[in-house]
């Protein structure tokens, strides 16, 4: 059992696809990028951060820690859109989504998801890079897309798992990862910690067949 420092609804949904359980616990933080912040260590800052804060909402209900069979782990994860150096993050309005678009239109950007998992003694993280090409896009389409709701609560204003997909030419990188949780990184740190995936109640399931 982990505990899952996020409100949004792709990292749950993600989880679920790998057959991991959780707890969703709040950890509300400034998500306000530094000066001269690039973009990774932007991303990596905020997965640590959600990580500590759900950690200490964790704390806060001591029961939960006390009794927990294994120890507790919180996993939290932070996209962003990068392009031309400049982090963008969820828009803030509809006018927003529409200049983050157009400026995505016609070339490649970078989108960067980080991961962290706390536990009582270890803070381990995983970064996921991808480049993600979008077609030209018309100022008609993107407003029709942006009417559509979509774009409003992710970062870069787009959804590739949504209607989003049809601005996506190429996808070099992770396609969870661009959604907003890398799972191969994502099972690799649960493995650290112990955790178990729908995996690896698979291959228990394959060792008992074998025996
Ligand atoms: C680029 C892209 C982002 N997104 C989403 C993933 C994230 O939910 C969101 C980026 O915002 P985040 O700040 O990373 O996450 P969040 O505020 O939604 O959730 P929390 O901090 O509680 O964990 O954008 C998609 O769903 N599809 C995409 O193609």
């Amino acid at each position: 059992m982990i505990y899952l420092a996020s409100q949004s609804p792709r990292r749950k949904e993600l989880l679920k696809q790998i057959g991991v359980k959780y707890v969703v616990i709040s950890a509300a933080i400034d998500e306000s990028p530094y000066a001269g912040e690039v973009g990774e260590a932007y991303v990596l800052r905020m997965a640590k951060e959600k990580a500590d804060a759900g950690w200490h909402t964790l704390q806060a209900k001591a029961n939960a820690v006390v009794n927990s069979a294994n120890s507790p782990c919180v996993l939290a994860a932070d996209t962003s859109v990068i392009v031309d150096g400049c982090i963008m993050g969820k828009p803030k309005s509809t006018a927003d989504a529409q200049a983050m678009l157009m400026r995505l239109a016609n070339r490649t950007h970078q989108v960067i998801t980080a991961v962290a998992v706390q536990s009582s003694n270890q803070l381990e993280t995983r970064l996921s890079i991808s480049n993600v090409t979008f077609r030209a896009l018309t100022e008609a389409e993107v407003q029709a897309y942006i009417e559509s709701g979509e774009p409003l609560d992710k970062a870069g204003a787009y959804a590739i798992q949504g209607l989003g997909a049809v601005f996506v030419q190429h996808l070099a990188g992770s396609y969870s990862g661009v959604m907003g949780l890398p799972l191969a990184e994502t099972a690799e740190l649960l493995q650290l910690m112990g955790v178990p995936t729908g995996l690896s109640s698979w291959r228990k399931q394959l060792e008992r067949a074998d025996e």
